[in-house]
């Protein structure tokens, strides 16, 4: 046990250990007191010496802007704060603990990284074998594990961590939450998702344009968000210039009274052209009805789509060519990977920083099975079971759904019953009230 060490710049700012953070904010009077969540930041008393510490840093899943930021800044935050110089990254996701080489890093090594796009550790997905990684955290005398990837990665770190409690090491497993979906739980945002949502402008923009500039134009963007919106729905919202926006979570229909097409006429009638944002994951069902289900998965296990951008663009042409004999000219513009390989923005940037100061801190202080992450504008340590257990979406029924609905003016495809069952699920989701219990090597639970 020591006293933090070079401490002067941030002694003022050091974390009473006690300070919780509330899951809600927004209470009713007379309300149960709710989940809090312990406060992140630099404490008073830190568990490791610094000789002592041995870290490694590995990144895992799909690319996201910020992840050569939040490296460099778990480097530096290491180095500059604690004066650890044992780190290594692992390369190639978590196969990389077993089946590739490590790589020195220092504040020097990662000097000019966040200045570029994916990661340098490389990535993967799959190849998660809980038992051979911890073997090899033992073997290597690893005893701080930082691990930076989206729900899927936290999912693997939950397990490495339940290993090495198991097994009795006194290691330190932090997660830092990275996606551009927006899509894992508790947490306000992740880093990577503001990047995300205005690189997306520059294809709406494209798709306006084209649209605007042809009769009856009629601009498509497909937009990555596998099972969450959330990147189509800020899209829209930021863009002002799309009519209708179509994600996993809000089923619609083509035909009839109320559904897409219709919309489209009327669109098309008044404005002579119209911008579609759709996500990814949006229509599933609809496509396998009409196409052979493929129903395969990823080496992680995630589903692997069907393209939702080329069936409805097609659908949408048969439709106005051949059934109502009008002449369209449509644009389909798909720029997923293009909003994830870039740099982190200025904002990012900031919360890459801060995410991984706090992921320090955490280890430092001796907690292990967090993942750092915002709740409510505070940075927080997250069990890991939080994050995993559920899945962030868009809820329908709630006010920012409603607000994108009024801004682009399209219709909610929704009937009463989907209103009821979506209200449903909102209160099924409620979670326990309980103040929950960190888990730190001090108090034994490791
Ligand atoms: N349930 C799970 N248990 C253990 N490891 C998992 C689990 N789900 C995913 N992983 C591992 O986490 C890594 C990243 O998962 P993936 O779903 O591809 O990306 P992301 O973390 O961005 O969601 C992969 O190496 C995968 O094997
Ligand atoms: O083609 P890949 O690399 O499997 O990535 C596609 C997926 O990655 C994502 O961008 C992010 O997903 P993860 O964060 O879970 O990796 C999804 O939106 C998309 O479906
Ligand atoms: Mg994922």
């Amino acid at each position: 046990m020591s006293i933090a060490l070079s401490a002067t710049s941030y002694r003022q700012y050091f974390v009473d250990q006690d300070d919780t953070v509330p899951e809600k904010i927004v209470v009713q009077r007379d309300s149960p007191r709710g989940l809090h969540f312990r406060r992140a930041g630099p404490r008073q008393r830190v568990y490791f010496e610094s000789d002592d510490v041995h870290a490694c840093i590995v990144t895992c899943g799909g690319l996201c802007p910020g992840l050569n930021t939040v490296i460099r800044e778990i480097v530096c935050g290491l180095s500059h704060m604690y004066g650890v110089n044992k780190i290594i990254g692992i390369e190639g996701g978590y196969r990389g603990f077993y089946a590739r080489n490590t790589i020195q890093l220092t504040p020097k090594s990662v000097n000019d990284i966040h200045k570029r796009g994916g990661t340098v550790l490389g990535t993967s997905r799959g190849g998660h074998d809980t038992l051979k990684i911890v073997d090899n955290i033992q073997d290597r005398g690893i005893n701080q594990v930082y691990i930076i990837g989206g729900d899927g990665t936290q999912k693997g770190a939950a397990a490495i961590f339940e290993e090495i409690r198991r097994r009795r090491l006194k290691v330190s497993v932090a997660g830092i939450p990275k996606t551009i979906d927006n899509d894992i739980a508790v947490i306000d945002k992740s880093f990577g998702f503001d990047t995300a949502v205005e690189e997306a402008q520059r294809a709406i923009n494209a798709a306006h344009v084209e649209a605007g500039s042809v009769e009856n134009g009629i601009g498509v963007v497909k937009l990555m968000g596998r099972y969450s919106g959330f990147i189509a729905m800020y899209a829209t919202l930021a863009s002002r210039d799309v009519d209708c926006c179509l994600i996993p979570e809000s089923p619609f229909y083509l035909e009839g009274k109320g559904g897409l097409f219709e919309y489209m006429e009327k669109q098309l009638k008044e404005n002579g052209h119209m911008v579609i944002v759709v996500a990814e994951g949006a229509g599933q069902d609809l496509i396998a009805e009409s196409m052979r289900s493929m129903n395969h998965e990823d080496a992680s296990g995630n589903k692997l789509l069907l393209d939702v951008g080329l069936w409805l663009s097609q659908r949408i042409k048969n439709y106005f060519t051949s059934r109502q004999k009008m002449v369209i000219n449509l644009k389909y513009i798909d720029p997923t990977y293009m909003i994830r390989a870039i740099p982190s923005n200025a904002s990012d940037n900031v919360s890459c920083t801060l995410l991984a100061q706090c992921a320090v801190h955490g280890a430092m202080a001796g907690y292990t099975g967090f993942t750092v992450g915002l709740v409510n504008g505070r940075h927080t340590y997250i069990p890991f079971d939080r994050v995993t257990e559920t899945r962030n979406t868009v809820v329908i029924t709630d006010r920012m759904w409603a607000r994108l609905l009024s801004s682009t003016n399209q219709p909610s495809f929704l009937s009463s019953k989907d209103i009821e069952e979506a209200n449903m699920m909102v209160e099924e989701e409620q979670p326990k009230q309980t103040v929950d219990e960190e888990k730190s090597m001090e108090n034994g639970s490791t």
